[in-house]
């Protein structure tokens, strides 16, 4: 008999099939179909209002699905208990929200599922400080969030996720008003978990820095899926029209962004 090890189909981390979700009287999901195996680098990419944030807030419950089936680690979403499993970033929120915490207090706060009875103890601050290291924020870990930039809050808010040392990470369009140097930060955050086997799913409107890391691309147009398979190439920054993009948050009459993705 061999001793080579019985190689198992990869376990889906999350499972989407016929996935239909309304918001208000509004159809927003068709009868989706979306796959992350474990270790995988997924994509959910679109033009505006074709369905990504809603498709990800199906996943971990925030829209109610009404038809279809979502799975997270291959048990239905409404028995799923185990959030300290999964890391989840919203799309661009600021980690201060009026209250006057630090750096420190909020990175913590993405700790306290791992917590026994709600008590930090050595093993929950060092994967704080590990977190705040890895988004190169240790030289601000006792400032106000209140004093961060835009791209710092993102950084908070990642790290926050990756303290609760997720197996699964899902970010809705983490590179969001995000400068330059932080996301190159984030980008290298990003690579160090995957490196260490967390499995991703990210909402992008551009592949940009992240794009080497993704194995996967799932594109959604109108609801529905339009491409599953490998990322679409960008012709250089800008390309086929029809397929505009822009961001919700940027200045009003700004010109879209033409990704490319959506051939
Ligand atoms: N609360 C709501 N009630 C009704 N319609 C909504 C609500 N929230 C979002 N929508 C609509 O649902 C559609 C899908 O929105 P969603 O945010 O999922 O798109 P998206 O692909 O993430 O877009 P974007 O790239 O702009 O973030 C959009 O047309 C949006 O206007």
């Amino acid at each position: 008999m061999s001793d080579a090890p019985v190689t198992e189909p990869s376990e889906p981390v999350i499972s989407l099939r016929g996935v239909r979700a309304e918001l208000g009287s509004r159809t927003v999901l068709r009868g989706i179909d979306l796959t992350v195996h474990r270790g995988e680098v997924v994509a959910l990419l679109g033009a505006n209002g074709s369905g990504k944030s809603t498709a990800v807030r199906s996943v971990i419950g925030q829209v109610p699905v009404s038809k279809g089936t979502v799975e997270l680690f291959g048990t239905p979403r409404a028995r799923f208990s185990d959030w300290k499993r999964i890391g989840y970033v919203p799309q661009r929120t600021t980690a201060a929200g009026g209250v006057p915490a630090t750096v420190t207090e909020v990175v913590a706060s993405g700790r306290l599922s791992r917590a026994r009875f709600g008590i930090l103890r050595k093993a929950d601050h060092d994967a704080v400080h590990r977190a705040l290291a890895l988004v190169g924020l240790t030289d601000r870990a006792k400032d106000s969030v209140n004093a961060l930039s835009g791209g710092q809050h993102q950084r908070v808010l990642i790290a926050r996720a990756i303290a609760g040392e997720p197996e699964l990470l899902i970010m809705d369009e983490p590179m969001a008003g995000v400068d330059l140097a932080s996301q190159e930060v984030l980008a290298d955050t990003l690579r160090k978990q995957v490196g260490e086997g967390t499995t991703v799913l990210l909402v992008l409107h551009e592949l940009g820095p992240l794009e080497p890391l993704i194995d996967r691309a799932v594109v959604l147009r109108d609801g529905c899926v339009l491409h599953d398979g490998p990322p679409p190439k960008a012709v250089g920054q800008h390309a086929l029209p029809g397929h505009d993009h822009v961001h919700p948050h940027a200045a009003p009459g700004a010109e879209p962004v033409r990704t490319g993705l959506l051939s």
